[in-house]
């Protein structure tokens, strides 16, 4: 699963309107959690709509190894018979958790109340990235840790059981640190806290109430403040998880600066912890109409109807960016078809995520035409008023192991005069499989290329 596989470059250039009504895959956030859930419930739980990406396919394998039954059953929908909280087994192989974040960091809170060691490894990105920020409330809970040098992976944990509960406030807006911790809790004696001074997704809150946790949210003057009991008892649940916002961002994108493009997307979550492109989209001049809206499994949903419009520069708020972390990419893309200079600052996050992705969008934009400053925390786009991008020409797109990255930039292909190439588009596989055929569909040409 992870990306020792052979590079595949992509290359993409303008194809004309994007049109069609398409639907993309399960939330990620949301698939994770419905497994891990699930394989902690007494009984039998069914997920529909699952992503089926390797990110999720690593948290698959890793309950299994702990001893959950995870089957699949047909396309998107499978079956979980869960072990009980406390009842994870010790793994007998390292966990690969590939190029998956929020794979290592909810696990990592799951095994830290459980009396059982686990070693955790992952490809090259995910090994540069820091574990630290969930190490050190574990450990205060009683895990202990042996890393490599700098709180990286591969590390091996052994966790504590029965743990001791602590009362916690983020040090960074981050729902992986979040949820890290509630899940610890989930197996711990007494009550967990977790202080969250700006708020983020909130899936977990949301998923374990369903799954028959005691957890309570309460705003106070520090932020909000999430209490979970512990020694809980899940209960199986049958979830239907909706379309992925971050998937669909990228063809909110794309229809809105490819002219002619008028574009349908069905079923997306509109968890107001999560919309943030929306917002700014919006604020940019974009024509998103929300359609059908309507309620899935306890989450917003709706279709959005996505038309070209002439796009103009913004300040990005900064309050924004827990909403929209993971689509400053492919808001970057829009900001460079956009009239005006678009500046996006306080995203120190995008350092630390598959790849920098403040200097790898700086350095991709670069190459494909745009005039780009970068920035501590963010970037400065110029915009080049609707044109059309130069393109890379002969040179090739780094998208240094980021499905995100390689995404981004196929979308600023589908308004370039020469093409966009990617020197590897495989990472694409990690959140949207059906990346590449989606595109096709719409009406836009990606061509795979011979190394
Ligand atoms: O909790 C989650 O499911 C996620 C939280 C975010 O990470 P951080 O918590 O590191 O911001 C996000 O970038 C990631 O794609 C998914
Ligand atoms: C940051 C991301 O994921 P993760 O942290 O799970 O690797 C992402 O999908 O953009």
């Amino acid at each position: 699963m992870s990306h020792s596989a052979p590079a595949r470059p992509l290359s993409i250039a303008a194809s004309g309107p994007l049109v069609g009504t398409l639907t993309v895959p399960g939330d990620k956030s949301i698939s994770h959690r419905s497994l891990m859930f699930a394989g902690l419930a007494v009984g039998e739980s069914r997920i529909s709509g699952l992503l089926e990406g390797e990110d999720v396919l690593a948290t698959a394998g890793a309950m299994r190894a702990m001893g959950a039954q995870v089957e699949r059953t047909a396309d998107g929908v499978w079956q979980v018979h869960g072990v009980g909280v406390g009842g994870l087994l010790q793994p007998q192989v390292a966990l690969d958790m590939g190029n998956s974040g929020t794979s290592t960091r909810l696990l990592m809170g799951l095994v830290a109340s459980h009396a059982i060691t686990a070693t955790f490894i992952g490809d090259a990105s995910l090994s540069k990235r820091p574990m630290a920020r969930v190490t050190e409330p574990l450990s205060r809970m009683g895990a202990s840790f042996t890393t490599a040098p700098g709180e990286r992976l591969p590390l091996t944990m052994r966790g504590l059981c029965p743990a001791v509960p602590i009362d916690y406030t983020l040090p960074v807006a981050s729902a992986q640190v979040k949820s890290a911790v509630l899940l610890a809790g989930l197996n711990t004696p007494g009550i967990t806290r977790v202080i969250e001074p700006v708020p983020t997704r909130d899936h977990s809150e949301r998923m374990l109430r369903g799954f028959g946790a005691q957890l309570t949210v309460e705003e106070t003057p520090q932020g909000r403040m999430i209490a979970i009991t512990g020694e809980a008892e899940l209960r199986a649940q049958n979830i239907e998880v909706p379309g992925d916002p971050s998937s669909a961002g990228f063809w909110m994108v794309a229809a809105s600066v490819v002219p002619g493009s008028d574009v349908t997307i069905r079923n997306v979550l509109m968890n107001p912890t999560r919309i943030g492109l929306v917002t700014a989209l919006r604020m940019m001049g974009a024509s998103i109409d929300e359609l059908a809206q309507r309620d899935v499994g306890g989450e917003p949903v709706a279709d959005l109807r996505v038309r070209h419009a002439a796009l103009t520069a913004i300040e990005v708020p900064p309050d924004l960016a827990p909403s929209m972390i993971d689509e400053y990419p492919i808001l970057f893309v829009a900001a460079a078809f956009a009239r005006g200079t678009t500046v996006a600052r306080g995203a120190h996050e995008l350092r630390v995520k598959e790849s920098d992705r403040i200097a790898a969008m700086a350095a991709a934009l670069g190459l494909a035409g745009v005039r780009v400053s970068e920035h501590e925390d963010g970037l400065s786009i110029e915009g080049r008023d609707g044109d059309p991008l130069p393109g890379t020409r002969d040179a090739r797109v780094a998208s240094l192991l980021d499905h995100r990255i390689a995404m981004s930039m196929a979308v600023a292909g589908m308004h370039a005069r020469a093409a966009v190439t990617i020197d590897d588009a495989a990472p694409i596989a990690t959140s949207y499989p059906a990346f590449v055929d989606t595109a096709r569909a719409l009406g836009a040409l990606p061509q795979w290329m011979n190394r």
